[in-house]
């Protein structure tokens, strides 16, 4: 892996303060964090840490106050389709279709070089990717919510980016489905080597994931408190991890952070 496939993502020296009527809010301080192309990174840490932010910084939703982030060599300089982001709502149009709602985007990055054609074939295998081809033709109406999810990652890997950025993907829909979701998602990210960096609240999720799990400090001015590297094979399969001891222990290492050297200080109190 050279230099540039090893910093991927490259984020130095990030400081993130928001302007609110009280004055200036510190949200993230210090941050220094590099994923290497094809890494999967999950961001881990209490509610309202800043991991959103980190997250949305990445998206270039967010611009930092202080420090820089770059990617694939470039600056991150606003939103692009190289980095796609899935939200928790989906943020999809629940009018259209399965179909349509991919094609969307599908056409906004490629219909200047692509012909009519090419684009459905981009659709489709999007489609056939989370397992929805026979949803094609289906409104979000009409579809569960961990359906509607696999739109939305369907949506962003149509787009082909350089890096998935997911925002608690999985976080309204229940346990089975959730599982359900995790081992797709695993099985996509393994075809189609894409990077990723989610955010969770799930230490399960987190361990099952992850190649690294990044752990935020509590706000005010959260930092990356500890890294961890998950050192099980793949693939993963979550029945016979449960019983292996390694897993065990890298759960562990992320409730002791979670709830002893950063036990909340409502929880602590
Ligand atoms: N646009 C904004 N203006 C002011 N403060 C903000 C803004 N966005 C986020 N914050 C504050 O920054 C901190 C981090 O928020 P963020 O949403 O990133 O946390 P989070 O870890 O993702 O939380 P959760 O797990 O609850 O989703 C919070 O204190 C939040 O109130």
């Amino acid at each position: 892996m050279d230099e540039l496939q090893k910093k991927f993502i490259d984020i130095t020296g990030v400081e993130m303060a928001f302007h609110t009527k009280k004055g200036v809010f510190p949200a993230l301080q210090g941050i220094d964090l590099t994923v290497s192309k094809g890494e999967f990174i999950t961001l881990i840490g209490h509610s309202g840490c800043g991991k959103s932010t980190l997250l949305n910084l990445i998206a270039g939703l967010l611009k930092p106050t202080a420090g820089l982030l770059i990617c694939a060599g470039r600056e991150i300089g606003g939103p692009s389709p190289e980095r796609a982001v899935v939200f928790q709502n989906h943020s999809l149009l629940p009018w259209l279709t399965c179909y349509e709602n991919i094609h969307l985007g599908v056409e906004r990055v490629f219909s200047g070089a692509e012909s009519r054609a090419q684009l459905r074939e981009r659709t489709m295998d999007a489609l056939a990717l989370v397992g929805l081809t026979s949803a094609e033709t289906k409104r979000l109406h009409e579809i569960s919510g961990g359906m509607k999810q696999r739109v939305g990652i369907a949506r962003a890997l149509a787009m082909q980016p350089k890096v998935l950025l997911m925002d608690e993907p999985f976080g309204a829909l229940d346990a089975l489905t959730r599982a359900h979701l995790q081992d797709e998602l695993l099985k996509i990210v393994a075809a189609t080597k894409s990077t990723v960096v989610m955010v969770t609240h799930d230490v399960d999720e987190a361990v099952l994931l992850s190649d690294r799990i990044v752990m935020l400090t509590n706000g005010p001015a959260a930092t990356i408190g500890e890294i961890i590297a998950v050192e099980l094979e793949r693939p993963r399969d979550r029945v016979a991890l449960a019983q292996d001891a390694r897993y065990t222990e890298h759960r562990r290492q992320v409730l002791e952070f979670l709830y002893r050297k950063q036990a909340h200080p409502a929880v602590a109190a």
